[in-house]
């Protein structure tokens, strides 16, 4: 993997684009080649992938994944380093600059349409941190093709975006996640990797499709119900899903017909559990879908 960037061509490149990183952004750049060969190595990809990174910044990672994938799409909101990649790209590693596509836009609203193709195999990135997880859910949801994904976060996010019933850092992305694929922790970063230097360690996850644990209930439906159970955590279910259901009565019978404790709390319960509990209620039109 040769052209990489580290720390002093970091620094001159966003001095001569006149890039000042902002927070708002997450815009945290990796200054050291041997994360990104790790990041890359982790991702396990092959030529025939075609690899989607959110966030390309000034071209860290970009510059590993086109050693790697056949195809590398990225999503850059930021129009300055959008623009600037390309260049980036021709400089540092002229024979990849034909299987790049850079697409100025915002990652949490992109369709597949908008992507074209070739369509995206795998997701590889360094998340903005403050969107992370809308983004990979949307991705999921946007995205057939996506098979496989290696995202760097917030370490504290990545246990939670991991984690199994019963663990305290269970909840909503944890939930969310585990409809579309299994994941699993890849290691920890440390924050001097990065340029501005962050004020917490980041974690690697891994992720992997599965189909969704039931086909004969829409996705939607399945992720009201975590979002009211999660909603009030400590509550029991049979209270937690009162405003879901129509009264709590009817959350309790609810329950019982999903073969779910009514005494539980969401923090205990399966993605299957959770599929189970939308399938004993019919649609309502009163009810978030
Ligand atoms: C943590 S930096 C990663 C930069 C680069 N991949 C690296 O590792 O050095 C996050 C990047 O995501 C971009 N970004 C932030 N929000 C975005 C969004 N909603 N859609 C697309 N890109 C976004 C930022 O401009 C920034 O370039």
């Amino acid at each position: 993997m040769t052209g990489l960037l580290g720390p002093a061509e970091i620094r001159e490149l966003a001095a001569r684009l006149g890039v000042a990183p902002t927070k708002k952004l997450g815009q945290n750049f990796v200054h050291d080649p041997n994360t990104v060969r790790r990041i890359v190595a982790a991702a396990e990809l092959t030529p025939a992938d075609v690899a989607l990174e959110v966030g390309p910044g000034l071209g860290s990672l970009t510059l590993g994944l086109l050693a790697a994938a056949g195809h590398v799409h990225v999503v850059e909101i930021d129009p300055t380093l959008a623009a600037a990649l390309p260049a980036t790209v021709a400089d540092r590693s002229p024979e990849a600059a034909g299987r790049l596509t850079v697409h100025h836009a915002d990652a949490l609203r992109i369709t597949g349409a908008e992507l074209g193709q070739p369509a995206p195999t795998a997701l590889v990135a360094n998340l903005p941190y403050n969107v992370a997880v809308p983004v990979v859910l949307h991705l999921l949801a946007e995205l057939p093709s996506l098979r496989t994904g290696l995202v760097m976060v917030q370490k504290e996010v990545a246990d939670r975006l991991v984690a199994g019933p019963g663990s305290k850092t269970y909840g909503i992305p944890s939930v969310k996640l585990a409809w579309y694929a299994n994941a699993r922790g890849a290691g920890k970063v440390p924050p001097n990797v990065f340029w501005p230097v962050p004020n917490v360690d980041s974690g690697l996850v891994a992720f992997t499709r599965h189909e969704p644990p039931r086909a004969d209930v829409p996705r939607k439906r399945v992720f009201a119900v975590v979002d009211a159970a999660f909603a009030q955590r400590r509550k029991t279910l049979r209270a937690a899903l009162a405003g879901w259901a129509g009264g709590a009565a009817r959350a309790e019978t609810l329950l019982r017909a999903a073969g779910v404790d009514p005494g539980a709390r969401g923090e205990s319960l399966t993605v299957e559990q959770f599929a189970a509990i939308a399938a004993s209620a019919p649609p309502a039109p009163d009810r978030a879908e």
